[in-house]
């Protein structure tokens, strides 16, 4: 120890600096000997960062990744940190060739065990950040649980219609007043997870939901690009910067939620009367049937999986929509009229209404591509070397599908900013699809949830408009489209002054 301490005694600054600049060389060449030649074209990098300043507390990534799709074209290259590449993918054709054609080679996710914050967080488990068998047996599994548990059953329809009547009551007290609707659709679309995973929905006075419904939108709202820093320092630097212990202490919170309900289902669990999505997975552990997938850990992980992606993303869509239909009244009203058309206002509308209402699906399929609340999906990783499009990616190499680019690209899109529902029908009103069209992503790793998704989104969307008119506060100064990427992409904060139809 003592010739420790003499020994950092002897060091004086300038050791220090040249060290550094010792450092920093070695990094440099290391970042610009590894990998192939032929990386696909991109912005030049830096050195040591790369084009870690693209990202860097960039909260509008969206945008940028637009830009390097019209300057670099449909396969672009970045590199962050002194080793690591992304490849970006833009326009449809591309990333279906990438996702669905050579699916096999590119539907892997990152392995997050290098980045140190994620040791405290999801260890590659559950379905989201896992790969191989059991990601399959657990998707698998998880797709059979979700039909089983109400999708396509009017059982679910009934749950999301007793939810809709809370909304309708919080609707009906803020009537004539600026009211902000950034809180409106979280609980309610997070009961309905909670109704299928715990068998239970949460009421509105509920502290302990409350606080972790909270937790959960701070970390939507404050992770992504923001936080680029937290997974690229080592751990215990990581740790210095405010808004990564914020990150972990939220995360606890959501985690310490799911737990307690994992472990009332542990005290309660009877085989003969399974409740919901926790019972079927204990039973199915402990049938020893399925294969070793089924694990503790992987059940934590499956149930945090489809609690946070199944809440952040339909109710932000919704939000989305809302700030649309203020900023089209026109279009609201068209809606509004074929709602009270074909249903009236009588009873509240039903999935069965679907075909009567295809200006109402052209809205939401409008609201879907404008909102891009998913704007370049979730991560994937090549699990193979692979020539693609003449470029040779290595094993493990970071790929992003640009879907926004593809949800505004002008060349498919005419005029793509403007909210135009017409869009979406033919002549003879009956809906159009688009290939470039992708909110869920396509291939192995599409979205597990779209089903649940559109119900809640159409459900939701028609019975507010059944009821309620929403209006700009003033017409003269409308909120901003510009969204903000976290782990979604959301709208800015807006108001709106609501009324009884
Ligand atoms: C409007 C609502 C939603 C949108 C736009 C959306 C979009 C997406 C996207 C873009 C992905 C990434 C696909 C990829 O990596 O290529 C994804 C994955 C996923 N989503 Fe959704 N989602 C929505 C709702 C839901 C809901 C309600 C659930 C749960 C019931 C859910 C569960 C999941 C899961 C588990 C994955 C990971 C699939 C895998 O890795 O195999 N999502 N979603």
């Amino acid at each position: 120890m003592a010739a420790f301490t003499a020994w950092v005694e002897y060091i004086d600054t300038s050791t220090v600096l040249i060290f550094l600049v010792m450092l920093l060389c070695a990094l440099w060449l290391l970042s610009s000997s590894d990998g192939p030649t032929n990386w696909p074209p991109g912005p030049k990098p830096w050195p040591v960062i790369g084009n870690a300043d693209l990202f860097w507390n960039n909260d509008q990534l969206y945008l940028t990744f637009m830009e390097l799709a019209k300057t670099y074209g449909d396969v672009v290259h970045l590199r962050v940190g002194p080793s690591g590449h992304i490849i970006l993918l833009s326009g449809h054709e591309v990333i279906r060739e990438a996702f669905v054609d050579k699916g096999e080679y590119f539907s892997n996710r990152p392995n997050t065990s290098h980045i140190p914050l994620m040791k405290y967080t999801n260890k590659g488990k559950g379905i989201i950040m896992q790969d191989g068998e059991d990601w399959k047996t657990l998707r698998r599994f998880t797709l059979r649980a979700l039909r089983d548990f109400g999708l396509g059953k009017s059982s679910l329809e009934d749950k999301i219609k007793d939810e809709l009547e809370n909304v309708l009551d919080e609707l009906d007290k803020k009537c004539g007043v600026p009211y902000c609707p950034q809180k409106l659709f979280y609980q309610p679309v997070s009961n309905i997870i909670c109704s299928i995973i715990f068998g239970h929905r949460y009421s509105y006075d509920n502290k302990e939901f409350q606080h972790m419904l909270d937790a959960m939108m701070y970390r939507f709202e404050h992770s992504g690009p923001k936080l680029i820093l937290g997974t690229i320092l080592p751990a215990p630097l990581a740790l210095l910067i405010p808004k990564v212990r914020k990150m972990l202490e939220v995360d606890r919170e959501i985690r310490d939620f799911v737990r307690k309900r994992i472990d009332e289902h542990r005290d309660t669990f009877d085989g003969d009367n399974v409740r919901d999505f926790i019972d079927l997975y204990l039973k199915t552990e402990q049938s020893g049937e399925e294969s070793g997938a089924f694990t503790d850990a992987n059940m934590f992980e499956v149930i945090d999986d489809l609690f946070l992606a199944g809440t952040d993303t339909t109710s932000t869509t919704l939000l989305w929509g809302l700030l649309y239909l203020i900023l089209y009244p026109e279009i609201q009203a068209k809606c509004r009229l074929e709602i009270l058309q074909a249903i009236g206002q009588d009873r509240l509308p039903s999935m069965k209404d679907r075909d009567e209402l295809p200006y109402m699906e052209a809205v939401i399929l409008e609201i879907q591509r404008l909102g891009s609340i998913a704007p370049s999906a979730v991560p994937h990783v090549t699990s193979e070397s692979i020539t693609f499009r003449g470029y040779d990616l290595p094993k493990n190499t970071l790929v992003r599908a640009n879907l926004y680019q593809s949800h505004m690209d002008p060349e498919i899109w005419e005029d793509p900013v403007a909210f135009n529902p017409d869009r979406w029908l033919d002549e003879n009103n009956m809906l159009k699809t688009n290939p470039a069209f992708m909110p869920f992503s396509v291939g192995r790793r599409m979205c597990l949830g779209d089903s649940l998704a559109k119900m809640e989104m159409f459900l939701f969307i028609a019975t507010l408009l059944q009821r309620f008119d929403f209006r700009m506060l003033d017409a003269g100064s409308p909120p901003s489209t510009e969204g903000i990427q976290g782990l979604t992409r959301s709208p800015r904060k807006y108001e709106l002054i609501v009324s009884r139809v």
